[in-house]
């Protein structure tokens, strides 16, 4: 397993707020994973913490992140930066935030190839032109000299995907990193994940509320609720046959553009509960059509259904 999430939480450094409350994930050598759930479920927190990110006012509350076998924890700061960056990339949602502005793109990706691949002087220069290119940068030797301000919000996510190519990574993490953008560009950035993972075979750890993005690239998929995974499966499985009324119920929200479906998008009832006041057991019961009585009482655990699906609910919609 490359990527190995286990029992992970992480909660607020003032107020002790459980932003994650034990995540348990799983990543192969070259699968792409999507995460869904709706905003503030804790999908950008889970990427942070993989990737030692977390925002200052969140620590790690317990559980552990394996990569490849180790555990993150038990490394020195100068081994997880070589990990983060190197084998570990990851693209962001605003990919414009996350460059430095005063950098050149080609200051910036010549930066990694020295930092993560001994190169330099011509062989960084030629290697970063290579990889602006490969990313579908036009005229890129002339664009080497230019600031991030004088790309588009496409092109910079385009040069986040080349920097990331840089490290020539295992595992890519990529958040929400087409949701700034026109659905032209949305489009465009999606074929270009597409070809980089068949061309690398690179991991994918993707997050979207975007659950046609989701369909679209990810082999496997886990939904997020209040900080939990509430279910994972195969993609087909999770869109044909969703097990947590939860999954259902978001899936009933996507709109169609089939003319034929005349079904409108039914939006779940009721609001998502404040992380600072949560409803005791599955935080999803009273919202949910299938509750019981036990739902209210205690966690239900995500167990393992047929063909690859858990699901963590005492009363699952049934799936065959
Ligand atoms: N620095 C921080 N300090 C305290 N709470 C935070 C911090 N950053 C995020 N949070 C809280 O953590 C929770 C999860 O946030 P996160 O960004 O992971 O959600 P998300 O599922 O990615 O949402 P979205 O789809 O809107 O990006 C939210 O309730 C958010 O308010």
């Amino acid at each position: 397993m490359l990527l190995q999430v286990s029992d992970l939480a992480i909660r607020s450094r003032s107020g002790g707020v459980r932003i994650l409350d034990g995540v348990d994930l799983q990543l192969g050598a070259g699968e792409v994973l999507g995460l869904v759930g709706e905003s503030g479920c804790g999908k950008s927190m889970t990427c942070y913490a993989i990737a030692d990110l977390l925002p200052a006012g969140l620590v790690r509350a317990g559980g552990s992140v394996r990569f490849d076998g180790v555990d993150m924890g038990s490394l020195d700061e100068p081994a997880r930066r070589r990990l983060r960056g190197g084998r570990i990339a990851m693209i962001f949602q605003d990919p414009t935030s996350h460059l430095n502005p005063v950098h050149r793109v080609g200051t910036y990706l010549e930066g990694a190839l020295k930092r993560h691949r001994g190169l330099s002087g011509t062989d960084a220069r030629m290697e970063a032109i290579r990889l602006l290119e490969r990313v579908g940068i036009s005229d890129a030797k002339r664009r080497m000299n230019a600031y991030p301000h004088e790309f588009s919000g496409g092109m910079n996510q385009r040069l986040m995907i080349a920097h990331a190519l840089a490290c020539e990574p295992d595992l890519l993490i990529a958040d929400e990193p087409t949701t700034a953008l026109d659905v032209t560009t949305q489009a465009q950035i999606l074929d270009l994940i597409e070809t980089v993972r068949a061309e690398t075979g690179m991991a994918i750890l993707i997050v979207s509320h975007d659950l046609g993005v989701i369909a679209r690239l990810a082999d496997r998929a886990a939904v997020m609720h209040c900080g939990r995974i509430v279910e994972t499966a195969p993609v087909e499985a999770l869109f044909d046959r969703p097990a947590h009324p939860y999954t259902s119920a978001l899936i009933g929200c996507m709109p169609t553009v089939d003319p034929d479906d005349c079904d409108p998008p039914r939006p779940i009832r009721g609001s998502v509960p404040s992380l600072a006041d949560l409803p005791g057991g599955c935080h999803f019961h009273p919202r949910c059509d299938r509750r019981m009585p036990a739902c209210g009482l205690a966690r239900p655990p995500l167990a393992a259904l047929a063909d690859g699906q858990s699901s963590a609910c005492f009363n699952p919609v049934p799936t065959w």
